[in-house]
């Protein structure tokens, strides 16, 4: 196995139209970089208007299509489609919990298990046995289907009275992606409104013990007009910023006009378990999968007389939107439009500093844009050595000291985490990560002119901060860095790279983690505006020289072809 190929098993239906199922996670899984390895769990006689036959594999052969992946290829991810009947469930949550569940990544995770509770084909027609369609007894799952036309189709599923019941996963999955009328099924009864989703998804969610993403591009409801709205429920994803592990967000996309998005569902969990199995964090990987969709959408073509199969485009790029993010708790407009100044000079190299002799080194040196960070941690080098409570009055004169530093040096001048010092003082910029825009009063900075960049571990943050309208963006780590404990993953340069091409905020994103000058090259390959540096600049001999010879490095090296 190719080490950069990571291993995504999908265990799904074969569609014989090509467009949704097996042969749509395969696709997916090879155009994001996967090596795919399949588990027939059943063959459907399909095409793009008419579903007219599903077939369940034998038990024996779904088990030693498992056990056999497992001997040679484990699964660094793995996407569940449709299951044809309540046996097959059983079965495979059964091999699951016993083989995969004490699995663990390289990284120490559980291996990710994405389930698509599949039920009905696009097309309107019934796909599972036991999942009754108007007018029909809803059997035996080893006889051919009688094709049903999409009119007048209505499920009347509930789990508890013979519909499928998914409750076998619970200890394996790691997500759950219904879209609206699958998420009525699995509840065994219709949505109602938008506002009720929320306690059921948290319901669901707790019932199988995995997060949920409840999609809305079906269309399925009122609420689901020219923006499809998603609903996703998380609680303790590892590896993001603590203030979004345990949340409810709201995900909306405009959406693609396009009859042709024939298996999006089965495209977006496969992308999802493609992008988890390339290290993202769940948020990034729900994004990144949403623009992998939109982009399938967008591209996609009628192949026969019904809706075709979405394109495959590789790594989402060059998109002109991201999807809007609220908190599922507001409601829908809550994101607030501000308006930070634009820089007025490109940043470069970013010297962040945390005492007022470096700051003043750097911009004698020429630096345009310097932060000054105080820790009040005594770690022997700060300007403020706090012994038990910090001291106000020092820490407001650093700050004061910093801004005239700045007008004095005509420099942007940010000032990190103290927001109201920096306010009362006028500095030029604020700095803030993504916990403490929650705090702060941005009305009150947008108001007062003062610029503000906002820190972002990911897609996800990043089009959250985004939302704000920053003066710039800071993507970090990229790389690892002992100058302050991360609760993400440090990023890496294809993530960046891929992040910077996925599509171009109206501000300049600053690269910042371990960057140094044997890493300033490669950086800016990447197509990043700029570099924020820490160690590079404290830790020299002379700030002042090491800020003129990393800014010299970034104007010669190469930026994105
Ligand atoms: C340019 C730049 N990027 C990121 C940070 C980190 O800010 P934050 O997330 O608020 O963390 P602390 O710096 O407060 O530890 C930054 N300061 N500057
Ligand atoms: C302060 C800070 N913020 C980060 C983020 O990712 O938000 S990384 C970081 C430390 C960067 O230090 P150095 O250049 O010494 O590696
Ligand atoms: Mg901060």
């Amino acid at each position: 196995m190719s080490a950069d190929k990571p291993i995504v098993w999908t265990i799904a239906g074969s569609d014989s139209g090509g467009g949704a199922g097996i042969q749509a996670d395969l696709a997916t899984m090879t155009d994001l970089g996967c090596h795919a390895c399949s588990v027939i769990a059943s063959v459907t006689a399909q095409n793009s208007v008419a579903v007219n036959g599903v077939e369940p594999v034998s038990e024996a052969i779904l088990l030693a299509q498992l056990d056999t992946l497992l001997a040679d290829l484990p699964p660094r991810a793995i996407k569940i489609g449709l299951l044809a009947n309540q046996r097959q469930i059983h079965l495979v949550a059964d091999w699951l919990l016993t083989h995969i569940r004490p699995l663990r990544t390289k990284e120490g995770q559980p291996i990710p298990v994405i389930l698509d509770p599949v039920m009905v084909a696009s097309c309107g027609d019934a796909l599972a046995a036991q999942v009754k369609t108007q007018g029909e007894e809803g059997e035996s799952s080893t006889q051919p289907m009688q094709s049903q036309s999409k009119q007048g189709l209505q499920m009347q599923v509930q789990p508890k009275q013979g519909g499928l019941d998914f409750t076998p996963f619970r200890g394996v999955l790691s997500l759950i992606t219904p879209n609206l009328s699958e998420f009525g099924r699995l509840l065994g009864e219709a949505t109602t409104s938008r506002d009720e989703i929320l306690p059921q998804a948290k319901m669901l969610s707790n019932q199988l013990a995995c997060h949920l993403l409840i999609t809305g591009g079906d269309k399925g409801a009122l609420w689901q007009n020219e923006w499809a709205e998603d609903l996703f429920v998380c609680n303790e994803v590892a590896h993001t910023s603590t203030i979004h592990q345990h949340r409810g967000f709201r995900l909306s996309s405009e959406r693609v006009d396009n009859p042709n998005h024939h298996g999006s569902g089965c495209t977006l969990s496969s992308a999802i378990a493609c992008f988890l199995a390339q290290g993202l964090v769940l948020h990034d990987a729900i994004l990144m999968a949403k623009a992998y969709v939109s982009q399938g959408i967008r591209f996609a073509r009628a192949v026969g007389a019904g809706a075709g199969p979405l394109a495959h485009c590789g790594w989402p790029a060059g998109l002109t939107s991201l999807p809007l993010i609220v908190d599922a708790q507001m409601p829908a407009n809550a994101a607030q439009p501000f308006n930070f100044p634009k820089l007025q000079r490109p940043i470069g190299v970013y010297p962040v500093v945390d005492r007022l002799e470096t700051l003043e080194q750097v911009l004698a040196a020429g630096a345009s844009t310097a932060q000054l960070r105080i820790k009040l941690v005594d770690d022997g080098r700060a300007d403020i050595k706090p012994v038990g409570a910090p001291d106000e009055s020092a820490l407001e004169a650093l700050i004061k000291e910093a801004i005239a530093l700045g007008r004095a040096y005509d420099a942007q001048v940010f000032i990190n985490d103290y927001w109201q010092l920096a306010l009362k003082h006028g500095a030029f910029g604020i700095h803030l990560g993504q916990e403490d825009l929650c705090s702060a009063d941005l009305e009150a900075i947008a108001k007062a002119g003062i610029a503000l960049g906002i820190s972002s571990h990911g897609v996800f943050e990043m089009a959250l901060a985004s939302q704000l309208n920053p003066s710039y963006l800071a993507l970090g780590h990229i790389f690892p860095t002992p100058t302050k404990s991360m609760p993400s993953n440090p990023q890496g340069l294809k993530h960046l790279a891929h992040m910077v091409a996925l599509w171009t905020p109206n501000c300049p994103r600053v690269a910042i983690g371990g960057i140094d000058a044997s890493r300033l090259g490669q950086v800016k390959q990447t197509g990043v505006e700029a570099v924020a540096v820490v160690r590079a600049v404290t830790q020299a001999e002379s700030p002042g020289e090491a800020y003129r010879r990393l800014a010299s490095m970034w104007e010669v090296a190469h930026g994105a072809r």
